[in-house]
Parts: C-alpha cells; structure tokens; sequence
C-alpha cells in the first residue's frame, strides 16, 4: 500500500518501482482532496498501481482498504495452492498477472468467462481450473463442447436435447448441453466457430438460462457457469459481421488473454521441468545439459506450451541413463538448422540491437540500457531484494545500490535511445 499526498513524476517512478511495473499489486492510498484531479488516477494505474483509492471520498477507508488487501491475499494464496501449481505452471511476471485475474474471477464471481489467445496457450486448461475453483456449493460437472465438431442438422439437439421422435434417428429421449451442465460448467471450446444463426438459436439459453428440447414446447431452466474460448480476434469479427454483438457481450462478461509463449520466455524451463515430470511420475526428472536449455530457449513454438510438450515427450522418449538430457536426445528432424548463437543472444537480441543502432545509441548507450533492463528484471524476480538481485547478477550490494543511485541521480536524455525489448 502507498500512502500518497500528492501525484507527480517523482511519485509515479515510486510507484514504478515498488509494483515492478505492475507485476506486484499496490494500492493507491491518496489522503488529499486536490491530488486527484485531472487524470491523476489514470497516471497511477499506468504506473502500475493495481488500485486507487481516495482517502478523502471514502466513507470507510479502513474498511475498504482491508477489503481489497484481504481480497489480494487470498488470491495470492489461491495461486500458490497445489490445485492451481499442478494445472498451469509458470512463474513470469506476464503469467501470474493472467493467473491472478483467472484465479479472482473463478473464485470470487459467477461470471461468464471468455478465454483468448492462439492455439496452445492453455486457454482449456484454464476453463477447467476456473471450474476447479468455482466455489458453489453442490458444484456438479464440467461439460466440454467443441464447437467445430458440431453438425449443423443435429446442433439443436446438442445444446437443448431432443424429444423421442423429434427428429428421423430420435428413437429416444436425450439430453443436451445446457441440460447436462446444469448446476456446474458449461465450457464452448472453439466459440468464434459457431455460425451466426446457432449464436442467434443460444442466446435465450444463455442469457436467461432457459430452453426446449427440440420437439417439445417445454421450457426448462438450467443454471450453469459459461466459459468459452476462441482463437480468433471476436472484437474484429463483431465488427466485421461474423459474430453476433449480442451473444458476445452474453459470453464476454470478463475476457482474459492467455499470452503465447514468445512473450514469457521465462516459462520454458520451468514448463519443461513440470512436463518431465509428469511423464516419470515418482521420479526425480533429469537434468539438462546447458546446450539443451539454450535451444529449448530459442526455439520458436507456434503452436505454443503444446508444442512444448510434445517436444519434451519427444525429448524424453529418447533419453536413456541417469545423465542429463543432452543434445543428442533431441529428435533429428528437430535439429537447429543453425549454430544457436550462445544461449541467449539469438534474434530478438540483435533486432534490439539494430534498433538502437538505427535510432542513433552509441556504445555506451547501449550498454547502459542493457543493464539496465537486467537489474530491473532481476530486481523484479527478486521481489525487490537486492541481496539476492544483486548474487543474481554477479555484482556486490553495494555495486547495485550505486548503479541505481547512479541512473536515479541521472538527467533523462533529451533523445533518449531505444530500450533494448526483450
Ligand atoms: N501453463 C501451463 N502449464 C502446464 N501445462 C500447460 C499450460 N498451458 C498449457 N498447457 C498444456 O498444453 C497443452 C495445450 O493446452 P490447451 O489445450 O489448454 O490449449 P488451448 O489454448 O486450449 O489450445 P487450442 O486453442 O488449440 O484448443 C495441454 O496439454 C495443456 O495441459
């Protein structure tokens, strides 16, 4: 929490630093009546508060400051609990912060929830931990409808159920979706895939929960928690006609992004371990050699932490002994075409490099900035402990500590070069 008289740059660094740029949730405690106006707040969220709170208009700051604290903690506690580390593994700031907002919206809300992201970044196994953590009592099952598999002929039949001889092949009475999700999840994989006259058929069903069965005039009610998850950019398909406004803002009431793979590098390693030892269930999971972790590193995964996996399945199927994992286990047909420039220098570096290059940084520019980015970074990972920032990255405390008052104590560039981006 920060207690804050006044906003301005100073403040706003402040605040940078102590959230790590937002990774770290702070909240904005502002005790003077002039200090937010204007866009005053806004300014703070940029800077990585996660709240603003007005001391002055609050009838109970205390209160509502005990409130949201409270709140944070348990969410914390609930991503650190077995039930959510066995399921989605990742430790990068990226991740936890979509961690954080999936973990609040299952267990504190009833909310229909609308997963995004490219193929592969665990947008089903993010439905099934919101259903995990659905804490309605009597919760029942989690029903999984892939919407590319549904036949348009029978698509009425598989939300809303049939009566016997509703339709040619109806020899009995059965059940559909809506029905069989009752008093527990209802999960449309695959949504942006569903064609606009099925969305029109859904939105009753899924707005006031209610629905008939093909061939019968009876309504029944079913109570069910949606989630669905698409691939494909629906705010543009709304736009463009390809989706239906209203069944989106039914299904969209929170959306969240699970970010592909390329924006959390720091999670390869740590997903590899987790898949090793899922596959040697019992065993301790070898290690690997420092040319393996360069080129699971640098490689591209397209498809994301599914590709990741098969490689590692792939990887492990042809490790043999009590060794390390060596790059002689990688399957040939996955071979580096290309010497992997030393572990971490690969592409993004050097595009990094050529910006600043073409921006017009010299040496010491570039230089600076780049360690800069890394104490941030580790600093960051550290949680604000220096000490260990500071073992991390090779220097003393007292280096550290002189390195920031150093850059603190600096005049900003007037043409300040490109931050080498990671
Ligand atoms: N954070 C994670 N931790 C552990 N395993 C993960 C994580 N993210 C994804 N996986 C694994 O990666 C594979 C793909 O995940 P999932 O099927 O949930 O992706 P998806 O986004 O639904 O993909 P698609 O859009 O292709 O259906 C699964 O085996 C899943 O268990």
């Amino acid at each position: 929490m920060l207690l804050l008289d006044s906003v301005n740059p100073d403040v706003l660094e402040a605040l940078r630093e102590l959230s790590h740029s937002g990774s770290a949730r702070v909240l904005a405690v502002v005790t003077t009546r002039d200090a937010l106006a204007g866009d005053a707040a806004w300014h703070l969220l940029q800077a990585g508060a996660s709240d603003v709170l007005a001391w002055c208009h609050s009838k109970a700051p205390v209160a509502e400051i005990a409130a949201r604290l409270t709140r944070w903690l348990q969410v914390e506690q609930l991503i650190r609990a077995p039930l959510v580390q066995s399921r989605l593994v990742g430790t990068s700031r990226t991740w936890l912060s979509t961690l954080r907002q999936l973990v609040e919206v299952a267990a504190f809300t009833d909310s229909s929830v609308l997963l995004l992201g490219e193929s592969g970044t665990g947008k089903e196994e993010a439905a099934r931990l919101i259903h995990a953590l659905d804490p309605r009592a009597g919760r029942r099952e989690l029903v999984v409808l892939d919407c590319t598999t549904v036949v348009p002929e029978l698509s009425g039949s598989e939300f809303f159920g049939h009566e016997r001889g509703a339709f040619t092949g109806a020899v009995a009475a059965r059940d559909g979706a809506f029905a069989l999700a009752d008093g527990g999840t209802l999960f449309l994989d695959e949504v942006g895939e569903l064609p606009l006259g099925l969305q029109a058929q859904l939105l009753r069903a899924v707005q006031e929960h209610s629905y008939k069965r093909v061939g019968s005039n009876v309504w029944h009610q079913t109570e069910f928690r949606l989630i669905c998850a698409t691939n494909r950019d629906l705010t543009t398909e709304v736009l463009r006609g390809g989706f239906r406004r209203d069944f989106f803002h039914r299904i969209a009431s929170w959306s969240c992004r699970l970010p592909p793979l390329r924006e959390r590098p720091e999670d390869v390693l740590p997903l590899v371990h987790h898949f090793l030892k899922e596959l040697r269930p019992g065993q301790e999971p070898p290690e690997l050699d420092a040319p393996v972790r360069g080129y699971l590193l640098t490689r591209q995964y397209p498809g994301n932490v599914r590709d990741l996996r098969q490689l590692v399945t792939r990887i492990s199927k042809r490790h043999v002994g009590p060794g390390p994992i060596t790059v002689g286990d990688i399957p040939p047909d996955e071979l580096p075409r290309e010497a992997i420039p030393d572990g971490w220098q690969g592409h993004g570096f050097e595009q990094a490099i050529r910006r600043a290059l073409v921006l017009g940084a010299g040496l010491k520019d570039i230089g600076r900035a780049a360690t800069e980015v890394a104490i941030q970074m580790v600093i960051a990972d550290e949680a604000g402990n220096l000490q260990r920032a500071a073992r991390r990255l090779g220097v003393t405390d007292r280096a550290l500590q002189l390195r920031r008052a150093q850059r603190d104590s600096r005049p900003a560039p007037a043409n300040k070069p490109a931050v080498p981006a990671r």
